[in-house]
């Protein structure tokens, strides 16, 4: 069965699934929620999304999907370092300094900031579904002053002329991208790829309540459960609530993080388990 991807043919998404499913036929998707609606259909065995990059933060499109529409178990995830460079038609090469309009996914755009506010002065930033999609458009008009911020598969997939390389405003630019299948067995670690294990846990604090916060993260801290990341996301239920995904350094085991979950549904909050997987580091 296929791998489905945020499309279209080479995205930096699409090169994340070609590490982890290296044989596998893959489709593309025009959006992230298409795609995830595709792996929950069963249309396709496992969809590749975005979830964070290093220097722009979360792809809430991603989580806010994930959690309040297709809530998909998480079965694994990679990190891939992300080259952002500038690609113009051949035919608008020598004038690549008088583009009017920049096209490429937002993340791509905010992680070029400083190139773009001083090289490109003055251009238009125009957001795509994906860097590919900004690649293809510029390809498919070759006498507009257009450029697109995309990586070097797509330089080559669209017949583009990268004209200034790593554009990306800090050196350590990199993606996390996740899996997400209806079968709920992760991914199996046998890969050289791979870097240890993670638990995702999505948890609604009850309304007003001191501490909550506090006695919630205690209950990861006594059992020295370290956790690699927590973020938090309008639940979309009034101004002020909020949900907190946290991110376990740790697998699902048969006592510390089901006790700490009981813990902390004791409290009063509301836990989901987003998944709990093997990472990977390319
Ligand atoms: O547009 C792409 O190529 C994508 O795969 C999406 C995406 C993202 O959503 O962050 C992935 C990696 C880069 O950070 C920029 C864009």
């Amino acid at each position: 069965m296929k791998i489905g991807y945020l499309g279209p043919k080479a995205t930096f998404t699409e090169a994340a699934a070609v590490l982890l499913f290296p044989s596998q036929p893959r489709e593309p998707y025009d959006t992230i929620p298409d795609c995830i609606d595709a792996a929950a259909a069963g249309e396709i065995e496992a969809a590749v999304v975005p979830l964070e990059n290093a220097l722009e933060g979360s792809v809430n499109l991603t989580l806010d999907y994930l959690i309040h529409e297709q809530p998909l178990p998480i079965i694994g995830e990679i990190v891939v370092p992300i080259e952002q460079h500038l690609l113009v038609h051949p035919y608008y090469a020598p004038h690549w300094r008088e583009v009017k309009e920049v096209y490429s996914h937002s993340h791509a755009i905010a992680q070029c900031r400083k190139f773009l506010h001083t090289v490109l002065k003055g251009a238009k930033q125009v957001p795509m579904t994906s860097t590919s999609a900004a690649a293809k458009f510029v390809s498919e008009h070759p006498h507009l002053p257009v450029a697109a911020i995309a990586n070097r598969l797509a330089a080559n997939e669209y017949g583009l002329t990268i004209v200034q390389e790593n554009i990306h405003d800090y050196d350590y630019n990199h993606t996390r991208f996740i899996v997400v299948s209806r079968r709920k067995e992760p991914l199996s670690p046998a890969s050289p790829l791979y870097a240890g294990d993670k638990t995702t846990v999505v948890v609604m604090l009850p309304q007003d309540q001191p501490g909550a916060l506090h006695q919630v993260l205690s209950a990861f801290a006594w059992r020295r459960l370290n956790l690699t990341k927590i973020e938090s996301r309008p639940a979309k239920t009034g101004l002020g609530n909020y949900f907190f995904i946290i991110d376990i350094d740790a697998p699902m085991d048969d006592v510390l993080i089901p006790g700490a979950i009981a813990e902390i549904e004791a409290l009063g909050c509301t836990v989901q388990l987003l998944g709990s997987y093997p990472y990977y580091f390319a």
